[in-house]
């Protein structure tokens, strides 16, 4: 079993890269096959555990996908499969985002079911009805979906009970080849839905509003591939500025997008972190002494559930009671018992987790529970005395290329090793391991 081991103390200065959003790159790599003539040429793709995955996904449908130096090549002008099997969305639940484009392409689909996963149920229900609305009959049973549809989906008016990120994704794909109008209203705003958006347009497509809470797509008969490049992932360099933060350290994030990191900047600077805008990224200096402060996480533009686990770390280190409040999801909270590990004085009252800090970090064994614990775990292990030993790291590989080189490269003590305690190629990462 692999582990990345951290020993506490060391600042961190340095510039780093954000790699392409993974939270982009999975639905528009699941948009390219809406492409029934020519290629889709993706830019920017990180080398992640779970674009790996969506790219299995596809191969197993017929399509030709190539992936090298981050450009994924995907040719799916051949006749596709309409199935995602278990194996692939047990691993990753973003494999249900090829339902609506299989569904508008072929007016069929039998996807595997996802189940719930460490952060809460995760149901599908919003994706579901809006595929209904627009004519499709929908059958869950044996443990897969199966939709389908005579002729072609119809553009229909669908109000999304919560603004649902992969609800909306999976309907604006499906709406992109239905016939006649779609609107989906209290629509998801996140960064990542307006980048799918460009790149249905640049298929072909006509998505208007993406970014606000009204999405309006103009299906048409056809779409082709093209050319795209993926936005940066604003949690990976939320990640980074966490790293400057709890070290008290001065890192330049390039590629850092700012208007996609207002709550996080915001949050941060209440802290009484400093953010400065440079060149094409953000300058991220920790004070002397961090300052408590308070967090409901919230769909976008509020505080995003992805760096909930992150900004715990660092309020650990703040002076004063911090209070997160998670409205997202229903269960994202299971870092906290491997933050007590770590000596963490913290307790949780229903849906909020009230900090008094700061808490005196100790190193110890922790298993990362979910993707962003799993950063979160190694945040802290950069503060805390002693030698962190962080296990369970084929969550990290899903969403983070290299964190722990990236991290070392900024001048943190970590490595990370395999089970003899051989030092492991950071870009070989677990994805070797868990494809194989
Ligand atoms: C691959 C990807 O982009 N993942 C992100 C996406 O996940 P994902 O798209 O799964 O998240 P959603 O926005 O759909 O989920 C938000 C909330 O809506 C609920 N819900 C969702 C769909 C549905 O049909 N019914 C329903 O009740 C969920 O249980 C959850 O409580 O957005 C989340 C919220 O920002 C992020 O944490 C994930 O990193
Ligand atoms: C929850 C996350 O991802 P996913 O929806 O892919 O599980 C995440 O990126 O933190």
């Amino acid at each position: 079993m692999e582990k990345i081991i951290v020993r506490g103390g060391q600042q961190l200065n340095g510039n780093v890269y954000v790699e392409g959003a993974k939270n982009a790159v999975l639905p528009v790599i699941a948009a390219s096959i809406l492409a029934s003539e020519g290629k889709s040429v993706i830019h920017e793709v990180p080398v992640l555990a779970d674009v790996y995955t969506i790219n299995e996904v596809l191969r197993n449908m017929n399509a030709d996908v190539d992936f090298k130096d981050n450009t994924v090549v995907i040719d799916a002008s051949n006749e596709l499969k309409t199935e995602a099997p278990f194996e692939y969305v047990r691993k990753m639940r973003a494999s249900v985002l090829v339902l609506g484009p299989l569904l508008a392409r072929y007016g069929h689909a039998n996807v595997a079911m996802p189940g719930g996963c460490a952060i809460g149920s995760r149901p599908i229900d919003l994706h579901l009805k809006g595929f209904e609305a627009m004519g499709a009959s929908v059958h869950v049973g044996n443990g897969f979906v199966e939709a389908h549809v005579e002729g072609r989906l119809k553009g229909a008016k669908i109000y999304l009970d919560v603004p649902s990120v992969g609800a909306t994704e999976n309907i604006m794909m499906a709406a992109a080849l239905a016939e006649g109008r779609t609107v989906i209203e209290n629509a998801a705003k996140e960064p990542e839905i307006v980048d799918l958006a460009n790149f249905l347009n640049k298929m072909g497509g006509k998505v208007i509003g993406a970014g606000t809470e009204t999405i309006r797509i103009d299906g048409v008969e056809v779409l082709h591939g093209t050319e795209h490049s993926i936005i940066p992932d604003r949690i990976e360099a939320g990640t980074f500025m966490v790293a400057a933060a709890i070290t008290g350290g001065n890192i330049l994030i390039e590629n850092a997008v700012s208007e996609h990191l207002r709550p996080i900047i915001s949050k941060l600077e209440e802290m009484g972190v400093t953010i400065l805008e440079e060149g094409s990224g953000l300058r991220v200096i920790g004070p002397d002494a961090l300052k408590a402060t308070d967090i409901k996480t919230l769909p976008h533009p509020g505080f995003p559930t992805d760096m909930q686990s992150q900004m715990m770390a660092l309020m650990l280190c703040a002076h004063g009671t911090s209070v997160i409040t998670e409205t997202v999801f229903e269960n994202r909270f299971m870092h906290v018992e491997e933050f007590r590990r770590m000596n963490a004085k913290m307790k949780i009252e229903g849906r909020s987790v009230i900090i008094e800090g700061p808490s005196e970090l100790q190193g110890a064994e922790v298993a990362a529970t979910d993707l962003r614990a799993a950063a979160a775990l190694i945040l802290a292990g950069l503060r805390a005395e002693g030698m962190t030993r962080v296990t369970e790291l084929k969550h990290l590989d899903r969403g983070y290329v290299n964190l722990a080189g990236k991290l070392a490269s900024l001048g943190a003590d970590i490595e990370r090793v395999d089970e003899n305690g051989d030092v492991v190629n950071p870009y070989k990462v677990g994805i070797v391991a868990e494809l194989s």
